[in-house]
């Protein structure tokens, strides 16, 4: 049993030391408490192992002894009472410490129960653990399904914002469309009402209508009836008219019979008949046999008529006119034709739509006229003869005539020459040259040099020069007597078709051009192609010379037509300066007149060789079929049916046999001798004259007035009053002239490889060549003195030049042979070498046949071909010579 103070003790965790310290306290408050009763209270070993009960009797043991003392210390009352509480609290505590023992042993039930209890809960708890796991699993599920049912509700929450929205949109659609069901619902209402009046308008009119139908079905019964009527009635009528056919028809059957018996009778007579006429046909058809026999015959006499007309024309040395339409030009094909008929015998008909009747037409003949549809191949095929002519020695003439834009140069040139078949006839001619001099090269060793020059604005320059000094060609130089080749230009040797598409596409590009109100791009100048060919027969030696001039003229047309201003007027007026000229000079040649004026212009001192000498002439006429350009036409054709006119002699060929060539070889070194002679009288005059100056002039103008024919290489013309005032132009000229001859020869010696003759003059001209007096040297080269000029002062010189192209229009052959010789020193040096040598190894003269020439000794510098001399074959490249080379301009 533990007592109050234990359990006081208890209560504050410290019970021994806390009582003790009470007790003391107590003790020491009074003071007077024996010393023994502590000690043997404090016998007890701890307040914590002594007893309640213990205590309470050392308490009550304590009060007694204090109360039997009768110790004043403690009142006796007090201690009794003391006493007595003690007691009441030891029953207290007693009873307490019994209730609490009750208490306690309730609780030791209690706590087994409760033992037992936990056991039971521990058990319980174990399961409740696994219980729990599955529980919190399934709390996570429960979690993640509430996150998802989350995540739902939120997407439900959207759908529902969505919902709502659509919902909003909905109704607002809804309210919209209430509006409208509304409007529809008025409009409806008044539609209806409308409907409803109409309804009943409708309603009143088909009333109205069909009263009007009973009444019409009533009027059909009526005629329904009177039709039936009527067709009763006609029935009967046709019951009757059958009767009658079929009564016909046996009638006719009858005669039918009749008819067939008769038939076969007419068969008989027909099958007779058709014998007959069979055999009538098969006369006939041996009659139209021979009718077209005849036919195909005329059509042959004709074609034959037709070359035997042209042999004719060529014999008669006719200038040939080929007249070609132009087609129109793409963006034209809306305009008027003045060309109204073009015939296979070179008729031509031309109408003036401005024109009514008779007059509107007009015919022209020309020896061919090639229509819009003619192509370059047929074109060429008809030129084909005349230019194979010039392989056989001939020198022809191709020029094309006509206004601008009138297709010259397509013919001539082409439009393009990469494609073989735009060729125009200067290509063609060339690749033809070609290709007959390899077909004849086991016979006839053919060599052929170009030279392209242009004569623009009254000058004459060389288009395959690159050297612009060189360019401008001095003046024309007509001294040569047959102005075939073009001495300053430089010739280039070709030996395939495409040197001569380099050099002409070179030449093209120099050439001049611009455009005008006519065509875009306009020839402004007359080009002039010259081929020279040289043959010599490798079984006789003979050599044969030809000579090409392909020349594509300005165009034709008046100056206002072109609408040209400056430059370009000055051009046109150029053009059509020199076009008149060349109108006159085949005037003069179509009316055989004494004068031709050939040096009224340089491109008939150009032409004056093709022209003038029994060469060959083709003129292409070239018309442009617009009605615009009718009055171009008509005085385009007018010019062409002059030239077709002109009868310029029979053509020759020149070949020269080796007689020949050996006599013009003894010319040569004679032609020196006399030269020699010359100088020396020239020295010796000139000696002469030093002393007497007015001998010298009367001795110089002897001179002068001998010849007309001889000019200087290079020296200027004259003017007639120059002439007339300046008695020293003789040496004034003779000095400058000879300068620039000497100038002259330099560039042209450039076609000479090695020192050699060169022949010049012809037949007649050598009379004048005689009578032109000496040649004058000057550094080692020679140049002839142009006396003739000198002494012109009065003579008229259209006369002066009319007899000199006289001189050279009668020379013929031989002419020509004298400029070919010069063309051929040019080109074929081998034979100018062949004759310096001949002249060097003979020193004895020999007597000269009738023909004979001045021959000049010339010191000839080698020069360079440039470029182009590369080509030429080995043999040959060495006399060429290397020095101071000529570039061709690159393209
Ligand atoms: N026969 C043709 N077939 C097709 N086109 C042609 C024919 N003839 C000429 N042409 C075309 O007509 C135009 C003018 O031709 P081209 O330049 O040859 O005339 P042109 O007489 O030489 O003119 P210009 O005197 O101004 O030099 C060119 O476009 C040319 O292609």
């Amino acid at each position: 049993m533990t007592t109050q103070s234990e359990a006081y003790a208890t209560k504050n965790g410290e019970p021994g030391s806390n009582f003790s310290d009470a007790f003391q306290s107590k003790h020491e408050f009074h003071g007077d408490f024996p010393a023994s009763k502590i000690s043997e209270l404090m016998k007890l070993e701890s307040l914590e192992s002594a007893t309640s009960q213990s205590l309470f009797s050392t308490v009550n043991r304590i009060l007694e002894e204090r109360i039997e003392k009768k110790d004043g210390s403690i009142p006796q009352r007090v201690a009794s009472v003391v006493k007595l509480v003690v007691q009441e609290i030891e029953q207290r505590v007693s009873k307490q410490a019994e209730n609490m023992r009750k208490q306690r042993n309730l609780y030791k039930s209690r706590e087994d129960r409760y033992q037992l209890k936990i056991r039971a809960i521990e058990t319980l708890a174990t399961g409740t653990i696994e219980e729990n796991e599955i529980v919190m699993k399934q709390l996570q599920q429960i979690k993640i399904e509430k996150a998802l049912i989350e995540k739902k509700m939120k997407l439900e929450e959207n759908d529902l914002d969505r919902l709502r929205k659509e919902k909003d949109h909905y109704e607002s659609q809804i309210s919209s469309l209430k509006q409208e069901l509304e409007l529809a619902k008025t409009t409806y209402e008044e539609n209806q009402l409308q409907l409803e009046t109409h309804a009943k308008e409708t309603k009143i009119q088909l009333e109205k209508r069909i009263t009007e139908l009973e009444c019409f079905l009533a009027d059909s019964r009526n005629k329904v009836k009177e039709l039936e009527d009527f067709s009763e009635s006609k029935f009967l009528r046709w019951k009757r008219k059958e009767h009658r056919y079929v009564h016909f028809i046996n009638s006719q059957f009858g005669s039918l019979q009749e008819l067939r018996l008769a038939s076969e009778s007419l068969k008989e007579e027909v099958l007779k008949t058709k014998e007959i006429y069979v055999d009538e046909v098969h006369h006939f058809g041996l009659n139209l046999k021979e009718l077209v026999d005849a036919a195909q015959n005329y059509h042959t006499v004709l074609e034959e008529n037709r070359k035997l007309y042209n042999e004719v024309q060529d014999l008669k040395g006719n200038i040939r006119v080929y007249c070609r339409i132009r087609p129109f030009l793409p963006g034209q094909s809306e305009k008027h034709t003045t060309i109204q008929y073009i015939g296979d015998n070179g008729e031509l008909v031309v109408i003036n739509p401005s024109k009514q009747g008779k007059d509107s037409h007009r015919l022209f003949k020309f020896n061919k006229v090639f229509g819009p549809a003619a192509t370059q191949e047929e074109v060429f095929r008809d030129t084909q003869p005349l230019i194979r002519s010039v392989l056989d020695g001939y020198n022809v003439c191709i020029f094309a005539y006509g206004q601008t834009g009138s297709g010259k140069t397509y013919t001539m040139t082409g439009p393009s020459v990469t494609s073989v078949e735009d060729w125009g006839v200067n290509y063609r001619a060339l690749n033809d040259l070609f290709n007959i001099s390899q077909s004849r090269k086991s016979s006839i060793a053919y060599e052929i040099g170009v030279q392209m020059v242009e004569i623009y604005n009254e000058q004459v320059r060389d288009l395959l020069s690159n050297d612009s000094s060189q360019k401008r060609l001095g003046i024309w130089n007509t001294s040569q007597p047959n102005g075939i080749a073009v001495p300053d230009a430089i010739m280039h040797p070709v030996k395939t078709t495409t040197d001569v598409l380099d050099l002409m596409s070179i030449g093209l590009m120099n050439r001049a051009v611009g455009a005008t109100a006519l065509n875009e791009r306009s020839s402004r100048s007359h080009s002039v192609l010259t081929v020279h060919v040289r043959g010599m027969d490798l079984e006789t030696n003979a050599v044969l010379r030809g000579c090409l001039h392909l020349v594509d003229l300005a165009g034709s047309e008046r100056v206002e037509r072109s609408e040209s201003t400056g430059d370009r007027l000055r051009e046109a007026q150029h053009i059509n300066k020199s076009l008149s000229a060349l109108g006159d000079v085949i005037s003069a040649l179509a009316q055989k007149s004494s004068h031709v004026p050939y040096r009224n212009s340089k491109l008939t001192q150009v032409l004056q060789g093709s022209l003038g000498s029994q060469a060959k002439a083709l003129m292409f006429i070239q018309l442009n079929p617009d009605v615009e350009s009718f009055s171009e036409t008509i005085s385009t054709l007018k010019f062409a049916e002059r030239a077709s006119g002109v009868e310029l002699g029979a053509a020759r060929s020149n070949k020269e046999g080796r007689g020949v060539r050996e006599l013009m070889e003894q010319m040569a070194f004679l032609k020196d001798v006399v030269m020699k002679k010359d100088e020396e009288i020239g020295r010796l005059r000139s000696f002469k004259t030093n002393g007497n100056a007015e001998r010298r002039d009367t001795n110089f103008s002897s001179y002068r007035s001998a010849s007309p024919r001889m000019h200087s290489i290079e020296a200027p013309h004259p003017s007639r009053t120059d002439l007339d005032n300046s008695s020293e132009y003789s040496d004034k000229h003779c000095e400058a002239g000879s300068q620039q001859s000497i100038d002259s020869l330099r560039h042209h010696e450039e076609f000479f490889q090695q020192p050699r003759l060169e022949i010049v003059g012809s037949s007649k001209s050598f009379t004048e060549d005689v009578r032109s007096g000496p040649s004058l040297t000057n550094g080692g080269k020679t140049c002839n003195l142009d006396v003739g000029l000198l002494n012109f002062g009065d003579t008229d010189s259209e006369e002066r030049l009319s007899d000199m192209s006289d001189g050279i229009f009668t020379t013929g052959t031989e002419t020509d042979s004298s400029i070919s010789n010069r063309v051929e020193h040019t080109l074929f040096p081998e034979t100018a070498k062949q004759a310096s040598e001949i002249v060097e190894k003979r020193n004895v003269p020999v007597k000269l046949p009738r023909p004979y020439q001045i021959v000049q000794v010339r010191p000839r510098i080698a020069l360079s071909m440039g470029e182009r001399s590369s080509k030429v074959s080995s043999s040959k490249r060495a006399t060429f010579g290397s020095s101071s080379a000529v570039k061709l301009p690159k393209q």
